[in-house]
């Protein structure tokens, strides 16, 4: 088992008129021993789904499940754990490895027996534990983190672009450690991040997020290697390299440049991507849907929320077959 879902999940932050829906009605399910990919430009809400799931983030409305029942709404020793891009800020500095550690297993027990289990686990160093912080490098200290998320034996791990603030040198091997402690502990994972070419590395499935909804859900190579949605492809297209697949997707990268990018305090009615969408408005003018219907949320086999899906779809092979 292991299986976490999000279930018409909302978050809203601020009162009614300048608030923002940061998520809205999302469905999505992190299948038991798989890591689904999330990715979407800056601002779609991919943070503020993942700390709703752990309950540093108020739900609006709808549910996060773990194997079917409702997670605690606390942070704490429960089935899913986050481990976030900063290591400093899931660390007190004033505190040993060791205690950080410590103080996030189950209470009872051999702790320095547990921590050392939990140091090898994250290949550091027993000697580590006595170590502070600031003594470690910045992947020495993702691992503490990862140790840290790892002390409550979580059935599920939710990682917000863990490597995106390390060196370039090291987030391979820290991308390596985290890929296989997810196959060998059976962990499911809802992985975060800008970089394709990594999530497509880690991830068995992908959810694309625009504005708050996923606009695209399915295995990472059917969703990589055949786009549906119209904001999937911009956002494959916005860092091109031979066969397609981007090498890396950073914030400034993945920003559409074909109109302002989305404005999550003012979504637009019908679909939220047609103010800069290129296929529906504009491929097929006088069809309103567009701007009159929203399209059903993605979910887990390849779909994706758009009126125009196959049509968009047969435009981009036509195209990108010479
Ligand atoms: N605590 C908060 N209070 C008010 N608004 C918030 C809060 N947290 C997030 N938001 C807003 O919610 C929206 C989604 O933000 P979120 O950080 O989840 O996006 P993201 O996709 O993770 O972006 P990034 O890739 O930059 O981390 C943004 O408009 C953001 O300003």
């Amino acid at each position: 088992m292991n299986e976490l879902r999000f279930r018409d999940v909302s978050v809203r932050f601020g009162g009614r008129r300048r608030g923002v829906t940061a998520v809205d009605r999302v469905d999505l399910t992190v299948p038991a021993g798989a890591v689904v990919g999330l990715v979407g430009e800056s601002g779609s809400g991919k943070s503020t789904l993942a700390r709703a799931a752990v309950g540093l983030a108020p739900l609006a409305g709808g549910a996060v499940l773990l194997d079917g029942r409702p997670l605690p709404r606390t942070p704490g020793r429960h089935g899913v754990q986050m481990v976030f891009q900063d290591p400093y800020s899931s660390l007190d500095p004033r505190m040993t490895v060791g205690a950080s550690i410590a103080e996030a297993a189950p209470r009872g027990g051999n702790t320095t027996a547990e921590v050392a289990r939990l140091l090898d686990l994250v290949e550091l160093a027993p000697e580590r534990a006595a170590q502070y912080p600031a003594q470690l490098s910045g992947g020495q200290r993702q691992r503490v983190a990862l140790a840290r998320a790892l002390a409550a034996r979580p059935d599920v791990i939710i990682a917000d672009e863990i490597t995106s603030a390390l060196d370039v040198s090291i987030q391979g091997t820290v991308l390596n450690l985290v890929r296989d402690l997810q196959r060998r502990l059976s962990l499911s994972m809802l992985f975060i991040s800008h970089n394709l070419a990594v999530v497509r590395y880690v991830s068995d499935l992908l959810a694309v997020m625009y504005l708050g909804r996923i606009v695209e859900c399915g295995p990472v190579d059917d969703v990589l290697g055949d786009p549906q949605h119209p904001y999937t492809r911009q956002l494959l297209a916005s860092a091109p390299r031979p066969g397609g697949i981007p090498t890396a997707l950073t914030g400034a990268e993945a920003t559409l440049d074909s109109a302002e990018p989305g404005d999550p305090h003012h979504p637009p009615p019908g679909c939220r991507f047609h103010p800069r969408c290129p296929v529906g408005p504009l491929v097929l003018p006088g069809r309103d849907d567009c701007r009159d219907t929203e399209p059903d949320g993605a979910q887990r086999r390849h779909q994706a929320a758009c009126h125009y899906a196959a049509h968009a779809s047969e435009q981009h092979n036509t195209r990108s077959t010479p």
